[in-house]
C-alpha cells in the first residue's frame, strides 16, 4: 500500500496559533526546530539547562532559555529534544510532574515511548514528528527554502486535533516542503535505529575505515586514501541525493560503473544482508534498547572509550590536516 505523504497544502500553521511550543534541549535538533518554528511565526520557548554552549547558543539566537520544568509548565506543546538516553529519567523527574491535561507531548524519535521509558498519563496526547536528517541540515535546508522530509505518528488514542497540530509543526520546521510520511512510533523507531546502525552511520563508518586501512596497509599514501575513501564520498552521495543510483552511475565513468557492478556485491555479500537482518531483529525485540539503556546506567564506559579511540583513527588524523587546507569548508572540529 502506498505511503500517505503530506505536503505544504495538507498542513495549516493556524493549528499552532495561540499555542506555546516548548523545545526541551537546544541541541542538534532543538536549535534547528526552534528557529524554524519561530521563523514560521510560532511562539517558541526553550527549556535548556544553563552553563553549556547550547545555552549560550540559544541566548545568541534571541531566546531566553528556562528550566525544563518551567518550559513544560508554560507550554501547550512540549517536544523532548534531549538525548534519548536521558529522556526517561528527565521525563519522570522534570516533565511529567509539570504536564497539564490537554498538553501534547512530542518527540523526534520514538525510542523512549516505543520502548516504554516514557509512559504519558491519561489526557496527554503523544505525537512524533521526526526529521529524516541531521539537525544542522534541518536548519540550513529551511533557511535555503528547502526542507528535510519528516515522519509523523500519533500515540495511542491521540486526537485528530493533535494530528493537525503535528502537521502544522512539521510545516513549521520545513518538513512538508519535502514530504511528511504517516507512520507509527514502532515503525519510525525501528527503521531509524536500523538505518543509522546499518547504513548511515555504522555501515558507512566501517566501510570508510576499512577502505582507508586497506590502502594504507598496502603502502599507499594516507592522504590519497583519505581523498579516495572519505572526502569524495560526499560528492558521490550528493549525486545519489539528486538522482538516485541511476544519476550517480550516469555521472561517474563507465570504468567506475563497471567496477561498481562487479566488486560491490563482493563487499556487501548475502552474509552482510543476513547480519543486517540479525541487527534488525535485535532492534525489534528490544535487545538493542536494553543494551543502550544499561550502557548509560553504567556511565557509558564502552561508548566513551570507543569515541576516544575512533577520534584517533588514521583517517581522522590525516583528515584534520587536509580539511584545514580547504578553507571553503566551514570545518567542524569537535
Ligand atoms: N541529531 C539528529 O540529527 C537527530 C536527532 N533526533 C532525535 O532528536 C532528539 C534529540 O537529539 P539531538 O538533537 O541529537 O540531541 P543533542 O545531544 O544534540 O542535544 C541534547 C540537548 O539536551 C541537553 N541535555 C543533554 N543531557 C542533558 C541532561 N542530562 N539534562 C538536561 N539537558 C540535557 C543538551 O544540553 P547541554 O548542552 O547542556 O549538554 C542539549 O541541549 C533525540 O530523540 C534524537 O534521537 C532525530 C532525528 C535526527
Ligand atoms: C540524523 C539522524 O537521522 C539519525 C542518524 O537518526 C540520528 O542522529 O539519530
Ligand atoms: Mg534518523
Ligand atoms: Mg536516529
Amino acid at each position: 500500500m502506498a505511503a500517505t505523504i503530506y505536503y505544504e497544502n495538507d498542513a495549516d500553521l493556524s493549528h499552532l496559533k495561540g499555542k506555546t511550543v516548548a523545545i526541551l534541549g537546544y541541541g542538534s535538533q532543538g536549535h534547528a526546530q526552534a528557529q524554524n518554528l519561530r521563523d514560521s511565526g510560532c511562539n517558541v520557548i526553550i527549556g535548556q539547562r544553563p552553563g553549556s554552549a547550547n545555552y549560550d547558543l540559544a541566548v545568541s539566537h534571541g531566546f531566553e532559555p528556562m528550566s525544563i520544568e518551567d518550559a513544560t509548565k508554560a507550554a501547550d506543546v512540549i517536544n523532548i529534544l534531549l538525548p534519548d538516553e536521558v529522556q526517561g529519567d528527565i521525563y519522570r523527574d522534570s516533565i511529567e510532574p509539570n504536564l497539564k491535561p490537554g498538553n501534547v507531548l512530542m518527540c523526534s524519535h520514538g525510542f523512549n515511548i516505543h520502548f516504554g521509558q516514557i509512559q504519558p498519563p491519561k489526557g496527554i496526547d503523544t505525537l512524533l514528528v521526526a526529521p529524516k536528517g541531521p539537525g544542522h541540515l534541518v536548519r540550513s535546508e529551511y533557511v535555503k527554502g528547502g526542507g528535510v522530509p519528516c515522519l509523523i505518528a500519533l500515540g495511542e488514542g491521540a486526537s485528530e486535533a493533535t494530528k493537525q497540530i503535528g502537521l502544522a509543526y512539521a510545516k513549521g520546521i520545513g518538513g512538508t516542503r519535502g514530504g511528511v510520511i504517516e507512520t507509527s512510533f514502532a515503525e519510525e523507531t525501528e527503521t531509524d535505529l536500523f538505518g543509522e546502525q546499518v547504513v548511515l552511520c555504522g555501515g558507512v563508518s566501517e566501510l570508510v575505515k576499512a577502505g582507508f586501512e586497506t590502502l594504507v596497509e598496502a603502502g599507499y599514501q594516507p592522504e590519497m586514501a583519505y581523498f579516495e575513501c572519505m572526502h569524495e564520498l560526499k560528492l558521490i552521495v550528493d549525486l545519489l541525493y539528486e538522482g538516485g543510483l541511476s544519476y550517480m552511475r550516469y555521472s561517474i565513468s563507465n570504468t567506475a560503473e563497471y567496477g561498481d557492478y562487479v566488486s560491490g556485491p563482493r563487499i556487501i555479500t548475502p552474509e552482510t544482508k543476513a547480519e543486517m537482518k540479525r541487527v534488525l531483529n535485535e532492534i525489534q525485540c528490544g535487545e538493542f534498547a536494553r543494551k543502550w539503556i544499561s550502557e548509560n546506567r553504567a556511565g557509558a564506559p564502552f561508548f566513551k572509550a570507543t569515541r576516544r579511540r575512533e577520534r584517533e583513527h588514521g583517517v581522522e588524523q590525516v583528515g584534520r590536516g587536509l580539511r584545514r587546507m580547504m578553507t571553503w569548508i566551514d570545518e567542524k572540529e569537535v
